[in-house]
């Protein structure tokens, strides 16, 4: 037993896991049939890991929409509200995630949020003063007792209860410390039936640890885990942590019964100097987490060997970084891509054949395997281009600062615009109904022309357009149906990237991306979309919002080159994007949206690292994108993710004139926060959740409205759904965006 995964990907080389479920919900397939697509991909993930001689097998990682729901459920977290409803078990679990709605019931989806600093977005547990914790749930013993019936050296994991109570949201007066008995007793009968199965590790993950943590953190943890390690149990017991290193507990930790402690050491910038500095007890295995389990490209061997080679560790099990989750499924798969790069990659599957090279090198001395690999990395040729190079090298701090400063921004363009009090627009996507997806798979296949492609897209811009007006819409998008995906299609139409054809990395319960790869200098080559926006400007006399995605959320969901430093890499990007920026402008668009939906995801999870390691590049290159238009060009700029609350001077620095935001899954708290730092920026928090099916009535928008408008000044704010609605079907779109515009007349008849 020498290698090891954190975790795998679930959703399916050819996403069988999305398809299957969509047709669940859809009742399209009963769950017998859910059921057993689901056991054939946990079947087949077991088999791989097991052909590629991995040490341990990975079970109990597998998940329907996410493990943190899982291992609330598994705990009996689920609000009374979902219980109440009277559905069998996977119903219960799908309506706290996605919300449900009958004739008889509406219950909005429990919160979002992003898990770490990934694109993988965990469902936040609520725990109120009647919650009961105590196991319930059999799937995951369901799982592991499957695996373990064909695999010798099965490894069950868990989210681990530090971080369930650290992630969950409170309701009622009880905190987490009410709650360790409960879980302590959980844990009981845990054991016990893990005891009853033969598995050889039960991996408990504990992200949170990596966080910077308080004395009353490292409490809880204690407290949880002396009582944990104490009940019996046949098998061995790994504290998984990811994400960073544990320099605030390491050597708390190691002082634990752990059989085996999981340290990441590449995010883990500490990780290193810890094991020297503080020891790692003989008795004990390390699970060194070397083999990055987000990036994708391949091992450097003899970095990793030396690594190990220096660790003063008896007992190692080679192991990744974070789970495979955050990577995709194979390299194989991309017959299209320029074999230069293709060699350099490593998806879920050849990062089970880097652990056993590896495994090869440092156990048994295999040099062969080291001297190919080395052979590799003496030649790797990113395309360059100089005209990038110079462009960055001239920068000044002039091309940094917008002018006239913002409040004389705001003045000028109320003037420019009239909008009236409370103006209402929506994100930007318009749902990508299965026609717009039919189009553009047609184009990609060579079975219509360019000129069918584009016309179909203008049909429906023309469409769209209409329906904004007739609605009653101030500022108007164009839907952006020509987009695959916000970040991927930037990708595909500047030079420097790479992207792929089947690369899915689960985003949120069956939802994916396909993040280009970052590859060589980047530029624009030629206008993006100029074409969309103007024709969009020439159907209506309102504003059309030009709509981009900005550089650091281009960057943060691609798949990043590392031979450069990551500021290096913005930087090009934000160039690429202000080019577009000016021609929108030149063509007539007034109004234009930068989103930076992911520009809090990347924070470092250590507050000191916050801004010299992030922000201190990341705000600079959004201003960069927009710094040189006219005072009347009013810049926009969307975050779906509002936990913010931290870096809010950050966030007002961006200079933009407008920003929306997600809000109303997470209980507009980020509002006050906005109120106390003297927020400038013009503000549109999201008045209702688009990641849910469930259509939102007009009281229950007019009542998120009127919350708002209690804590800012009417002359700030903007109203919006949270996020753009292209995984909306259109009916429930339409018939939410009519409540929508309907409670905010109802507020503007009574602001009068
Ligand atoms: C806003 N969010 C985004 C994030 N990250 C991004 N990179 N992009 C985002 O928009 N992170 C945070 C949030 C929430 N996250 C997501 C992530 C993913 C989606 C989403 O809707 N994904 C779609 C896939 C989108 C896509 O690229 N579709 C392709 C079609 C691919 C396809 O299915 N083709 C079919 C053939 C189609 C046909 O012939 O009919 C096939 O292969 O079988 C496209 O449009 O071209 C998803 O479904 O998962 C949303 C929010
Ligand atoms: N303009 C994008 C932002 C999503 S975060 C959209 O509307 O889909
Ligand atoms: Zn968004």
């Amino acid at each position: 037993m020498s290698t090891s995964i954190i975790g795998f990907p679930r959703i399916g080389e050819n996403r069988e896991l999305k398809r299957a479920t969509e047709k669940y919900w859809k009742k399209e397939i009963d769950q017998n049939e859910l059921l057993k697509i689901s056991d054939d991909l946990k079947e087949k993930n077991w088999q791989i890991q097991k052909d590629a001689k991995l040490g341990l097998i990975s079970a109990g990682d597998f998940s329907f929409f996410d493990n943190v729901l899982d291992a609330a459920t598994l705990l009996n977290i689920t609000p009374k509200r979902y219980a109440d409803l009277g559905l069998n078990q996977l119903d219960e679990y799908f309506a706290q995630a996605r919300g449900y709605q009958d004739d008889n019931h509406s219950v909005k989806a429990l919160p979002m949020k992003k898990w770490y600093n990934t694109n993988y977005h965990y469902i936040v547990p609520e725990i109120d003063d009647d919650t009961e914790i105590k196991l319930v749930e059999t799937r995951f013993f369901d799982d592991v007792k499957k695996a373990a019936a064909k695999h010798s050296n099965v490894k069950a994991s868990l989210i681990g209860p530090f971080t369930i109570l650290k992630l969950s949201r409170y309701v009622g007066k009880k905190s987490a410390e009410d709650f360790i008995e409960p879980i302590v007793e959980a844990y009981k009968e845990i054991f016990s039936r893990l005891n009853e199965i033969d598995i050889k590790w039960l991996q408990i993950d504990e992200p949170s640890l990596v966080f910077d943590l308080s004395a009353d953190d490292k409490k809880l943890f204690d407290d949880l885990y002396t009582r944990i390690l104490a009940i019996p149990h046949d098998f061995k017991i790994n504290l998984q942590t990811y994400f960073g290193d544990v320099r605030d507990i390491y050597e708390d930790l190691v002082k634990l019964p752990f059989d085996g402690i999981g340290l990441d050491f590449l995010e883990g910038k500490q990780t290193a100097d810890l094991i020297a500095k503080h020891g790692f007890d003989d008795n004990k295995v390390l699970f060194a987490g070397v083999v990055n389990g987000k990036n994708i490209w391949r091992n450097e061997y003899k970095k990793t060997i030396e690594l190990l080679k220096s660790l003063p560790v008896k007992n190692i099990v080679i192991s990744t970084s974070c789970s495979l989750l955050h990577v995709p499924y194979t390299v194989d798969n991309e017959t299209d891509l320029d074999p230069e790069l293709k060699q350099h990659l490593a998806f879920a599957y050849q990062k089970l054949d880097e652990l056993h090279d590896l495994d090869e090198i440092f156990f048994n001395g295999n040099t062969e395997l080291l001297d190919t690999n080395e052979a590799l990395f003496k030649n790797v040729n990113h395309p360059k281009d100089p005209a990038v190079t110079k462009r960055i090298a001239d920068l000044s701090d002039a091309d940094y600062t917008r002018l006239p400063s913002r409040a004389e921004r705001e003045t000028i363009q109320k003037d420019e615009f009239h909008l009236p009090d409370l103006p209402t627009t929506t994100i930007g996507s318009f749902p990508q109904t299965k026609d717009v997806r039919k189009n553009r798979s047609l184009y990609k296949h060579h079975e219509i022309d360019k000129n069918q492609y584009d016309q179909f897209n203008k049909d429906k811009i023309k469409r769209i357009i209409e329906w904004q007006e007739e609605a009653g819409f101030d500022v108007l998008v164009h839907g952006e149906y020509e987009r695959n995906d916000m970040v991927e299609y930037f990708g595909e139409n500047l030079a420097g990237f790479a992207f792929t054809k089947k690369a899915w990395v689960q985003s949120y319960g069956t939802r994916a991306v396909k993040p280009p790869i970052i590859w060589g200098d980047v530029s624009r080559k030629n206008p993006i979309t100029v074409a969309a926006s103007t024709y969009a400007q020439s159907l209506t006399d309102k504003p059309v919002k030009g709509m981009l995605t900005g550089p650091v959320t281009i960057f943060n969901w691609s798949f990043p080159r590392e031979d450069i430093p990551a500021k290096e890499s913005v930087t090009q990007i934000a160039l690429a994007i202000q080019d577009e920026v000016l021609d929108l402008e030149k063509h007539g668009i007034k109004i234009i949206q930068i989103d930076e939906a992911a520009l809090r995801e990347k924070l470092p999870l250590r507050k000191s690292d916050w801004y010299k390691e992030y922000l201190d590049w990341a705000i600079p290159a959004f201003k960069l994108v927009h710094s040189k238009v006219q005072p009347t060009t009013q810049i926009h700029t969307h975050m779906c993710y509002s936990e913010f609350n931290d870096i809010i001077k950050a966030i007002d620095n961006m200079d933009a004139d407008v920003i929306s935001f997600e809000a109303s899954r997470s209980d507009l708290s980020i509002i006050d926060k906005l109120k106390a730092n003297n927020f400038e920026t013009e503000v549109g928090p999201g008045v209702y959740d688009i990641h849910s099916p469930r259509v939102p009535s007009q009281s229950e928008i007019y009542n998120v409205i009127s919350d708002i408008l209690a804590k800012l000044h009417e002359s700030k704010v903007w109203i919006n759904p949270d996020c753009g609605l292209k995984t909306r079907g259109e009916s429930e779109s339409f018939a939410s965006l009519k409540n929508f515009i309907a409670a905010v007349q109802q507020k503007r008849g009574e602001l009068g």
